[in-house]
């Protein structure tokens, strides 16, 4: 049985003094129920990881080499420091915006994975994706490329979250149906790779414009373990609904 796993995404919101008020708010309310998490920007995750007893607080990105001139970014060793073990990888808006590739994907996998940290590895298909019937072959493509040299006992702990970019911060989420589709499909590919038994054991999230409402029905599709959540998760009351959701 696999226990679900609700995580917001912060992305480039909020300052160090409301991830402090966040965290104080919504830490003591959290339940068994899932394993609960925040990905918070850099500057506040010493501050959500001093808060959390419960939360898990990870970062939304990391470097793939161990350190050198690599101006603007982070490693895992820094990310250890200060005790962060999660870390999220290949959001759409860094592939879009950022320049992330499915062979950097790849490399912080391997880097991540190799420092005993738990990956959030995204994949989704665009809206043009979608509409040409790709989607599958696209996530297919992330999916075999994040875990190439990725050993069976390191993919069974990794999260995949399934996000379709086109309804990423839109309003649009894609059915339950449609979801469930997608990510039953993604742990045929894990399965293909590794496995049943490594495919039953990964945790696979859906993302995209997901709300308090709706989170109870998506976590009983068979194959969604749980969510990556935008903006639902950047405010106290809607990510105390969601903890509420599933009570
Ligand atoms: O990582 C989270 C996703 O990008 C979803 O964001 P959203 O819930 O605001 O659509």
């Amino acid at each position: 049985m696999r226990k679900p796993i609700i995580v917001g995404n912060w992305k480039m919101n909020k300052t160090i003094a409301a991830t402090k008020a966040f965290v104080e708010a919504v830490d003591p309310e959290v339940t068994d129920k899932a394993d609960w998490g925040i990905a918070t920007p850099y500057l506040a995750l010493q501050t959500a990881k001093a808060g959390a007893k419960n939360l898990i607080v990870a970062a939304e990105n990391v470097h793939f080499k161990d350190s050198g001139a690599y101006t603007g970014e982070v490693s895992v060793e820094m990310l250890k420091e200060i005790g962060v073990e999660w870390v999220i990888l290949g959001h759409s808006e860094r592939r879009q915006y950022f320049g992330e590739t499915d062979e950097t994907v790849n490399a912080k996998m391997l880097q991540v994975l190799k420092n005993d940290m738990t990956p959030i590895v995204c994949v989704g298909e665009t809206l043009e994706q979608y509409e040409a019937g790709t989607t599958k072959d696209v996530v297919k493509t992330q999916v075999v490329a994040a875990y190439k040299d990725v050993c069976p006992k390191c993919a069974s702990r990794s999260v995949i979250a399934y996000e379709p970019v086109w309804a990423i911060g839109t309003g649009k989420t894609a059915t339950n149906e449609i979801a469930q589709d997608v990510c039953g499909y993604i742990r045929s590919v894990v399965a293909e790779l590794y496995g049943q038994e490594v495919a039953d054991q990964v945790r696979i999230q859906y993302g995209g414009s997901v709300k308090p409402e709706g989170l109870k029905a998506l976590l009983e599709q068979p194959d969604i373990d749980g969510a990556l959540v935008g903006g639902a998760s950047l405010v106290e009351d809607s990510y105390k609904a969601m903890i509420a959701a599933l009570d």
